[in-house]
């Protein structure tokens, strides 16, 4: 048993470890007839009061039929003076039976076996949404062999680089790049976006996802066990290990609160008859009731399931949380800093003009720039990379600079490309420049500069386009209470623009990155919780510092899985208020669990304490919050 009252859990009253661990089938049969002849046991006392005897064999055989593992396990605890909850109920069991209340002792067995079952059956369904997820991706591949026909084989057996064949309809069995044909796939495994994206010769696709419209084929870039999506699932999975900050409370306060109610039982026993002349078997019966309420599962037991349903939910909507507490983070938010390039931007910018400076042709100017450009992952550099076309030249000791440029050195020359900030970097005298920066930055462009020791050889313009759904991301944050803000290494004219397209008032440019570090830093000195969403590229630091670092386009780039908390897994920043709202809606489950747990319990103190709550009430009181708080806590999982 791994549940809530079993060994695992509160033995350490330490919150249940979801990773796996396998739960048996309910032994209905067992507990039917146990449940049968604990309820026997009772009427017969009722009814034929000289039949004790059989009462107390029904009671006995009940017992035996389902409690001996837990009195075994009670009893051994106890000895060890080690106050879990087997050791409570074996106690309170065990002096119920010597007392003479057989038929509640066996009853109270039967009841609480059930509850456990119950409880770690829905632990288990919370843990299975997560790995449901992996299931999606299917177990084989059409490969194409050495001698040129298509073999079914295991995902498991294909290698980097071999060639796969997808029918439509089927569903994509690992990750790769398309090398024939063209297609339509939904990548609502990935992404959560069930809109179908179009994928042309060259574009990656991932297991799990599904080809909707045309036969293809694709090289594979990833073993089965390294796709995007067994990523993901390890990623989940490790983020239960991560307890929220509530999770860690009501730990602590579990912790505390079954030895503080063994000893109020004690006393219960004990101080009314021996100082009050209280009747001792009266005393000691509730004395027992407590014990039985003394059950923390309830507690224990509510915040994993939340937490682990709540992360679940996020996955399947292609939110990436690396952890329970990074769940917890977005219910305090209360500023949200924005990158603007592959954030609010597509990160593709276009090359819209161009102006030569130099005495050469513009086609040798672009090929130049290209030629420094391609090594740069950067938007900015890609776009000027794909601008030429023709063969590139060769450079070498090439230097970058975040949030300036790139330098590099070769025939003798020093050669720079990259913003204003460079050029001054390089001692380029920019006067002579200035109107012409002035034009493109003023047509909302970003303005590249390409150097050559200390002149400039040409200005591109280069624009990039907002995302569609940008605007609506900003407007969803603004109306679920957070202020917004932009951080850009660009100009402030561009970056006002853009900032303006999307509907954020607070803009900072020209920021290199540890400027958006500092930034950050600052806001939270004044006591704001702030995250940061960023694409991973001159933004990293900022990331890392923030409350909460969420980053884009975890689908493509494995650092912005590994720096950000939270990853969405398209680069769709409108997921940013769904993550606040989940956020939201699973610490608002979590407190009604807290208050529900804490709440029927202490009403059940008062009740024993004065003698009106008897062992059944107090068992069906424990069962029943268990199960209230577990189908509460599950319907994080139907969150939309
Ligand atoms: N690798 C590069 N190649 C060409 N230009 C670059 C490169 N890196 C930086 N730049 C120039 O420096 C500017 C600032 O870069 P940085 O990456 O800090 O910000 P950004 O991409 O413009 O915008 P944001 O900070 O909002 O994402 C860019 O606009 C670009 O002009
Ligand atoms: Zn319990």
């Amino acid at each position: 048993m791994s549940n809530c009252c079993g060994s695992s859990a509160c033995s350490s009253n330490e919150t249940p470890s979801l990773a796996p661990a396998k739960v048996s089938p309910i032994p209905y049969i067992k507990l039917f007839f146990a449940g049968g002849a604990a309820l026997l046991a009772e009427v017969i006392g009722w009814i034929l009061p000289g039949w004790g005897w059989i009462s107390l064999m029904l009671a006995l055989s009940a017992i035996a039929l389902c409690g001996t593992d837990i009195l075994k396990r009670g009893w051994l605890s106890l000895l060890k003076f080690d106050l879990t909850i087997n050791a409570l109920m074996s106690l309170a069991v065990t002096c119920a039976l010597l007392i003479g209340h057989w038929a509640e002792a066996a009853m109270v067995l039967v009841l609480f076996t059930l509850a456990e079952w119950i409880e770690g059956k829905s632990v288990e369904r919370a843990r299975h949404a997560i790995q449901s997820v992996l299931s999606l991706a299917p177990d084989t591949a059409r490969i194409l062999m050495s001698d040129g026909h298509w073999q079914s084989l295991p995902v498991t057996q294909v290698k980097i680089g071999q060639r796969v064949q997808v029918q439509p309809g089927e569903r994509i069995g690992l990750d790769g790049r398309i090398v024939k044909g063209h297609t339509f796939i939904n990548q609502a495994a990935i992404t959560g976006e069930s809109l179908a994206v179009e994928k042309q010769l060259g574009d990656s696709v991932y297991a799990g996802t599904l080809n909707e419209t045309e036969l293809f084929e694709f090289q594979v870039t990833a073993e089965a066990a390294n796709t995007t999506l067994a990523r993901i699932i390890k990623r989940v999975e490790e983020a239960q290990a991560d307890k929220a900050p509530t999770q860690r409370l009501v730990d602590q306060f579990a912790r505390v609160y079954t030895p503080i109610i063994f000893f109020i039982a004690l006393a219960t026993a004990l101080v009314p008859p021996i100082f009050f002349g209280g009747a001792f078997f009266d005393w000691l019966y509730r004395a027992l009731v407590l014990l039985v309420i003394a059950c923390p599962c309830a507690l224990v037991i509510s915040t994993p399931v939340t937490i682990v349903s709540g992360l679940a939910r996020a996955a399947r909507l292609g939110i990436l949380i690396k952890g329970g507490s990074h769940l917890e983070a977005g219910s305090r938010l209360n500023r949200v800093a924005f990158d603007k390039t592959g954030t609010l931007t597509q990160g593709q910018p276009e090359l819209r003009s161009f102006k030569n400076l130099s005495g050469m042709s513009d086609e040798e100017l672009q090929q130049l720039a290209s030629s420094i450009a391609q090594h740069s992952s950067h938007p900015v550099s890609k776009t000027l990379t794909l601008a030429y076309v023709g063969e590139r030249l060769t450079v070498e000791t090439l230097i970058a600079m975040p949030g300036q440029g790139l330098q590099v050195e070769f025939n003798k020359h020093r050669y720079g490309l990259g913003n204003d900030r460079l050029a001054r970097a390089m001692g380029v005298p920019l006067e002579a420049y200035k109107a012409d920066v002035a034009r493109i930055e003023s047509q909302g462009e970003s303005c590249v500069l390409l150097i050559e020791d200390a002149r400039v050889l040409g200005l591109f313009g280069v624009a990039d386009p907002v995302k569609p759904n940008s605007q609506e991301a900003i407007r969803d944050l603004h109306s679920l209470g957070l202020r917004t803000l932009m951080l850009s290494g660009d100009n402030l004219n561009t970056a006002g623009a853009i900032a303006q397209e999307v509907g954020i008032t607070d803009v900072k440019a020209n920021l290199m990155p540890e400027d958006k570090l500092n930034v950050i830093k600052k806001i939270m000195e004044e006591g704001q919780q702030v995250a940061m969403v960023g694409d991973g590229i001159n933004d990293a630091p900022a990331l890392a510092q923030a409350n909460l670092g969420l980053a884009m386009g975890a689908a493509g780039t494995d650092t912005a899985i590994e720096t950000a908390d939270i990853a969405l897994m398209d680069d769709d920043p409108s997921k940013i208020a769904t993550y606040i709202r989940l956020s939201r809606f699973c610490m608002r489950l979590l407190k009604q669990n807290i208050a529900l747990a804490i709440g029927i319990k202490f009403i059940f103190i008062l009740l024993a304490f004065q003698g009106q709550a008897s062992m059944w009430m107090a068992v069906f009181a424990d069962m029943g919050v268990s199960l209230l708080v577990v189908a509460n806590g599950l319907r994080a999982l139907k969150f939309k």
